[in-house]
């Protein structure tokens, strides 16, 4: 509001409602006016609108147009898309994940900004448990701060000696002083000790603490947040294991670093100046060039980075190259099998370059600053002597004192230097903090630890779709269900047969409320899924999809992970193997149930992995089983017992199963089949033979492939 605002736009779908719309053609204006009257004017304007309309209308109708995707997604996803409008006001043009993209850049500055000021305390605050380590500390810390200073001190008296003409008398002073020093040094140490361990311990807590709240952050977090680049595997393991130790910079090791420079800086001085305030002054004149040399020491590269993030959507190259090895790792069958290493060396090696780089560049401005200090010292020198002589000459300091106050301001000068040597620490940890503490205050938007919802006794497990319409958060420009309706009645098998990308698996998705649909609603005994207790929800339901996940765990424990509710007994475990049609094939391996799985099962065949899943989902007794193409790895033998397990365990239970294989959906209670987002057909296998419709083609298709 108030503002001019400037719009060239190519959708002029978006600029309709503008005062004044200008049409040019070769630089030329042609046209002027609103958009009633250029339409009504049928010239320039008018052809160029009928073209566009013509063109959207040929389009692909699975994209949404800007103005309806802006809605929905401020409507669904309000948190990321904050500024869309904004952005969309900038660009007519720019498409919505790009908006996405600025906007969550936009978040993360504000972020950063209205985390700048009080991040400090919020660690610290994290740190509280260990607030009587950090006191101590702080009190070693400026006791050692004050330590060096004081040795200067008895250095310049002993120093002063040499020119004393009694040698006897200077000589037991001297090793009275040298006495002094010995206990000093002694307590000093003592001091450091102190400071060191309780700042390790604090520190040490604090990362630890951090990495556990990290995580579970992490795994609150609805499931479209991991669809984000910036949330990958390896970024999130990388940020769990270097942010959470980089914190170590901020929080009581960095106070000890404070109070370690207030104890030399007040001790330095209050000798300085009782020595002679004039040589002192004339001291303290190098300070901001010491300030200087601390802060090209602890420079953040915020320009470096600036370009790093923009090329890299906020991930760091070391993040970046993170997540490459991890990709690799963590898939490296199929990356040996299509001789993929050179590749992936390739990219990891890209992103250290580059890391290397920038790294680099920070090394030698922060050189630069070392090098400064050190000069520093020189010049003290130079000028504590220089000024020092004419004061003595003048007779308004003595010889010693001229020492004193040099000795006690270099001394305490490389007390502080020492301290600002930790900036660069503290620049790091104040980076990951901010990431670390936007995580954790994010809210999750489908938070699957939050119990709070309706609980049903009696559960029947009648599933209905109502007029669902939903796109992928990272996606949003594709829509993948369009008004999808679905009654799934309860103890009967309801079969979702399609194309691969209709949006079946989308369906489950959505039952399982990994995301909430923009419009319309899934309902569960007639209540919204949304108004249900959600781990209460998880738990009616057994799912088993087409790559099951095992984890590096015994396969009784993988069983028993099936229910986290309760103690599972070794006879129900059984009892789900039996009806998973795997209980022989287990106990005839040498450990029986406590066989180990391997990561992801990979120390198992496809069909027992995928027996042992159906055994995990039925263990919990669930009402309703999706089976998400649950037989389609498999061969034809494997894929016979499966299937005849997966009968026994639709008995008495809402069964939504998706299938490629129509063959295996042939008994179903009834079928449907999606297109594009939308059920196209539905009915019995016979039903819909008979209408000779798309499951009809599907399934001559397949009869003749299987010949
Ligand atoms: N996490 C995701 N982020 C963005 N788009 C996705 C995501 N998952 C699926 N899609 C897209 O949504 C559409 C529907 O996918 P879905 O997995 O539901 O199809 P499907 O019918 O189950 O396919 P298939 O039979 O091949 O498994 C596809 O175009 C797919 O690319």
């Amino acid at each position: 509001m108030g503002r001019t605002t400037i719009v060239i736009a190519h959708r002029l779908s978006t600029i309709r409602n503008a005062d004044l719309i200008i049409a040019l053609e070769r630089g030329e204006v042609m046209e002027d006016g609103t958009h009633n009257e250029l339409m009504d004017r049928k010239g320039l304007y008018y052809e160029l609108v009928t073209a566009q309309q013509r063109k959207e209308k040929d389009e692909d109708e699975d994209m949404l147009d800007d103005d309806k995707q802006v809605q929905l997604l401020k409507k669904n996803y309000p948190r990321h898309l904050r500024t869309l409008s904004l952005v969309s006001a900038k660009s007519a043009g720019s498409d919505v994940s790009d908006m996405e993209e600025n906007d969550s850049e936009n978040v993360e500055i504000k972020n950063k900004k209205c985390c700048h000021q009080p991040f400090i305390f919020k660690i610290l605050k994290l740190n509280l448990p260990e607030i009587y380590w950090i006191i101590i500390g702080c009190i070693a810390s400026i006791i050692f701060g004050a330590i060096t200073p004081i040795f200067s001190f008895f250095f310049s008296q002993i120093y002063a000696l040499f020119a004393e003409p009694d040698v006897a008398k200077a000589n037991i002073e001297t090793r009275n002083y040298a006495l002094v020093i010995f206990f000093i040094g002694i307590f000093g140490g003592l001091c450091q000790c102190v400071s060191s361990i309780a700042f390790s311990k604090s520190g040490e807590a604090l990362t630890m603490r951090m990495r556990i709240i990290s995580f579970s952050s992490m795994l609150r977090q609805e499931i479209g947040w991991f669809d984000k680049e910036q949330n990958s595997l390896g970024a999130l393991v990388t940020q769990l294991s270097s942010d959470t130790s980089n914190l170590k910079g901020l929080s009581g090791v960095r106070m000890g670093v404070i109070f370690n420079a207030v104890g030399a800086i007040v001790c330095s001085l209050t000798i300085a100046f009782q020595a002679g305030w004039k040589l002192t002054f004339i001291v303290l004149l190098f300070v901001p060039l010491m300030v200087f040399s601390g802060i090209l020491q602890g420079k953040r590269m915020t320009d470096t980075k600036k370009s790093n993030e923009k090329n890299n959507s906020k991930l760091s190259w070391s993040e970046k190259g993170g997540t490459y090895a991890t990709e690799a790792i963590d898939s490296v069958r199929t990356v040996v099998g299509l001789h993929q290493e050179e590749f992936f060396i390739s990219r990891y090696e890209d992103c250290f370059q580059k890391e290397f780089k920038r790294t680099m560049i920070k090394i030698q401005i922060q050189s630069l600053g070392t090098g400064l200090a050190n000069s520093i010292m020189f010049f003290i020198h130079a000028a504590s002597f220089g000024y020092g002589s004419v004061l003595v000459e003048n007779g308004e300091m003595e010889a010693p004192l001229v020492f004193r106050v040099f000795s006690v301001i270099t001394f305490g000068a490389m007390s502080v230097g020492r301290s600002t040597a930790m900036i660069p620490d503290y620049a790091k940890g104040k980076e990951s903090a901010i990431r670390i503490l936007n995580l954790n205050k994010r809210q999750s938007q489908i938070d699957p630890q939050n119990p709070d919802g309706i609980v049903l006794d009696n559960l029947t497990g009648n599933i209905e779709f109502e007029q669902v319409k939903f796109v992928y958060p990272s996606r949003p420009t594709l829509r993948v269900l369009k008004g999808f309706d679905l009654p799934a009645k309860a103890s009967q098998t309801t079969a979702i047969c399609g194309p691969s990308g209709s949006g079946k698996s989308t369906c489950v998705a959505l039952l399982l409320r990994f995301y909430d649909p923009y419009q319309g609603s899934i309902l569960l005994d007639g209540h919204d899924i949304r108004e249900l207790s959600l781990p209460w929800l998880r738990s009616q339901l057994g799912f088993v999809q087409q790559e099951p996940v095992l984890f590096n765990l015994s396969i009784h424990d993988n069983i028993a992970y099936g229910d986290n509710t309760r103690e599972v007994s070794q006879h129900e475990i059984e009892e789900a193997a039996r009806k998973a049609n795997i209980h022989s094939t287990i106990i005839s391996l040498p450990e029986g149930y406590n066989t180990m799985c391997g990561a992801k099962g990979s120390q198992l065949s496809g069909g027992q992995k995928q027996r042992i899943a159906i055994a995990r989902a039925l263990v919990r007794n669930p009402k309703i089983l999706l089976l998400d193409e649950a037989t389609s790895a498999l061969d034809v033998r494997s894929e016979k017992v499966v299937q005849e397990a997966l009968d026994v365990a639709r008995n008495g239970r809402t069964c939504l199963t998706i299938a490629h294989r129509l063959a295996t959906i042939r008994n179903s209670d009834k079928i449907v089949v999606v297109d594009r987002g939308r059920i196209k057909e539905s009915g019995t296998h016979d039903e819909l033979m008979d209408q000779r419709g798309i499951f009809y083609k599907l399934n001559m298709a397949q009869e003749r492939d299987d010949e």
